[in-house]
């Protein structure tokens, strides 16, 4: 089982609101589509081991920052919420449109009609249905979003908290974040092999350069610190090696 991210930064624009980069969502969906087609990483077995999550990039930040919503602070507007929600499904129609023109078997799940968050902002996501899709040889895709959040409205949860959730909840044995950086870079810009513990890297993680309501890659690193399995964060070039099984950018451990 692999729970796979891939970064709004990398199939978007980001800079450009909705503005999809074709190119390099064309390339990952290649990649996807030829792991599938071998098994490869993933012992043999077929695509029901695969669980999708795309970020926003320049599909929902945007939207969410005119509308002042953020991972804490919410909405009670239902149309900001079909502005910043639409947003999501547009792009997460684009990744379908890509994964299905290679027979990739791939299915919409929209996280604002199934998960939620408490009062204290803990996040609630039931995957009896993605079992049962995975069961069924389906290979979901979900997306950042917003969600329902108990005594603030709808908030935003980030595709890297969807990401931990769901790895955790389905026992990923491998976790990847395809990013627009190769890894986490130190101050010399280099790739930083592994990642133990926040404060040795705390320094150097940053914000996203671009319009991000989510926390950039400061924010990745901590929720991927509280993870079982060892996760990844690497570029669109090493999507291949991933999905092959080999170890790629910077290792969170
Ligand atoms: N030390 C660092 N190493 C690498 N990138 C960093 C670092 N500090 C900050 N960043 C920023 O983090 C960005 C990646 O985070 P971002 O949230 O934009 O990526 P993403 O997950 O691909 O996109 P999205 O959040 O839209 O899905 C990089 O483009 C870079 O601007
Ligand atoms: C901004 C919205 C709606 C989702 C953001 O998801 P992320 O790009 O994974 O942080």
């Amino acid at each position: 089982m692999i729970v796979l991210k891939l970064g709004g930064s990398v199939v978007t624009e980001k800079d450009r609101p909705e503005t999809l980069d074709g190119d390099a969502l064309e390339r990952a969906a290649d990649a996807i589509a030829a792991a599938l087609e071998t098994g490869e990483g993933s012992g043999g077995d077929t695509a029901s081991d695969l669980v999708i999550v795309h970020g926003g990039g320049s599909f929902g930040h945007h939207n969410a920052s005119e509308h002042g919503v953020s991972t804490t602070d919410g909405t009670h507007d239902a149309s900001a919420v079909a502005d910043i929600h639409g947003a999501m499904k547009t792009l997460n129609q684009f990744v379908l449109g890509r994964l299905h023109a290679r027979d990739v078997n791939a299915v919409p799940v929209h996280p604002f009609s199934t998960a939620s968050r408490d009062e204290a902002g803990q996040l609630e996501f039931p995957t009896t249905q993605l079992e049962a899709m995975l069961e069924e040889g389906f290979v979901p895709v979900l997306h950042g979003d917003l969600i329902a959040h108990t005594g603030t409205g709808a908030t935003v949860v980030s595709g890297d908290e969807l990401v931990a959730t769901l790895a955790d909840e389905l026992e990923a044995d491998r976790i990847g974040l395809c990013s627009t950086v190769p890894g986490v870079l130190d101050e010399t810009d280099t790739v930083i092999d592994e990642i133990a513990a926040f404060e040795d890297v705390a320094d150097v993680l940053g914000e996203s350069d671009t319009t991000d309501v989510t926390g950039g890659m400061a924010a990745k690193v901590r929720a991927l610190l509280e993870l079982e399995p060892e996760a990844s964060i690497f570029g669109l070039d090493d999507l291949e090696r991933f999905l092959a099984g080999e170890r790629t950018g910077t290792t969170i451990t």
